[in-house]
């Protein structure tokens, strides 16, 4: 594979101190995120997970060890690196007093983009939920907000997105089909897709798969 835009993870070490105690996640982790590829990664609660996502998306610096950004082979900085990535996260965080079509135009109203509502109106239709353009947050099932908040997080279309624990919320037919929409979203604009979960399907469906054990990362399949 040329690898033309990645994250790369090298020999990460990473704990917080937090009075006299320290909580130690992992240490000499290597891993090569590829833009294009779906990662899944599981593992106990507190193994660290979601801050290895806040690591690789460049939310915070790790404590020992190098994470790098490069974008068309070009090394760029996390601070810029941050503006081609999108979350999705288990409380979907739509902005309540917005309606659907509102919440999913956002992200390009605030590039100043011309064609947000008309683009926000397709992916509204792509993710079937037209009929609903005008309802808010609270007028919306849990599966209809996560929707909502992925087709948010690929509008923009973004190298990566970072989910962590996307279907928490949602029943296990709802979690199926979520997690179906997410990987059809990441095939079809060939973004970078890093789930962070607890379930077990929704892992398996990733091509690429890990789990965080006894601090280290381990292939899953
Ligand atoms: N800013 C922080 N300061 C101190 N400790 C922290 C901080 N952030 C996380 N931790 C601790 O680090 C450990 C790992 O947390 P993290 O949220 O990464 O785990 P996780 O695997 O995602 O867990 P879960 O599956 O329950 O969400 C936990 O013990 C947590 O309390």
């Amino acid at each position: 594979m040329t690898r033309n835009t990645y994250i790369d993870l090298s020999n990460v070490g990473h704990y917080f101190e937090s009075g006299d105690q320290t909580i130690h996640l992992f240490d000499d982790l290597n891993l090569t995120l590829n833009r294009k590829e779906v990662t899944s990664i599981v593992g106990s609660s507190g193994a660290g997970k979601s801050s290895l996502l806040s690591l690789a998306a460049g939310l915070e610096e790790p404590k020992l060890g190098t994470v790098t950004f490069v974008k068309d082979k070009e090394k760029v900085s996390a601070e810029d690196y941050r503006q081609n990535i999108g979350f999705i996260f288990q409380q979907f965080h739509l902005l309540p007093e917005m309606d659907a079509l509102n919440n999913l135009a956002l992200p390009m109203r605030l590039k100043g983009m011309d064609s947000a509502f008309e683009e926000a109106a397709e992916w509204l239709s792509f993710i079937g939920l037209s009929d609903r353009a005008g309802h808010k947050p609270s007028q919306l099932s849990g599966g209809e907000q996560q929707r909502i908040a992925i087709a948010r997080a690929f509008i923009s279309e973004p190298d990566y997105i970072f989910a962590d624990e996307p279907t928490g919320n949602l029943d296990v037919s709802t979690a199926a089909s979520i997690s179906d929409l997410m990987l059809d979203c990441a095939e079809e604009t060939g973004c970078g897709l890093v789930l962070v979960t607890h379930s077990r399907q929704l892992a398996e469906k990733a091509s690429i798969q890990f789990e965080l054990v006894n601090n280290r990362l381990e292939c899953a399949a």
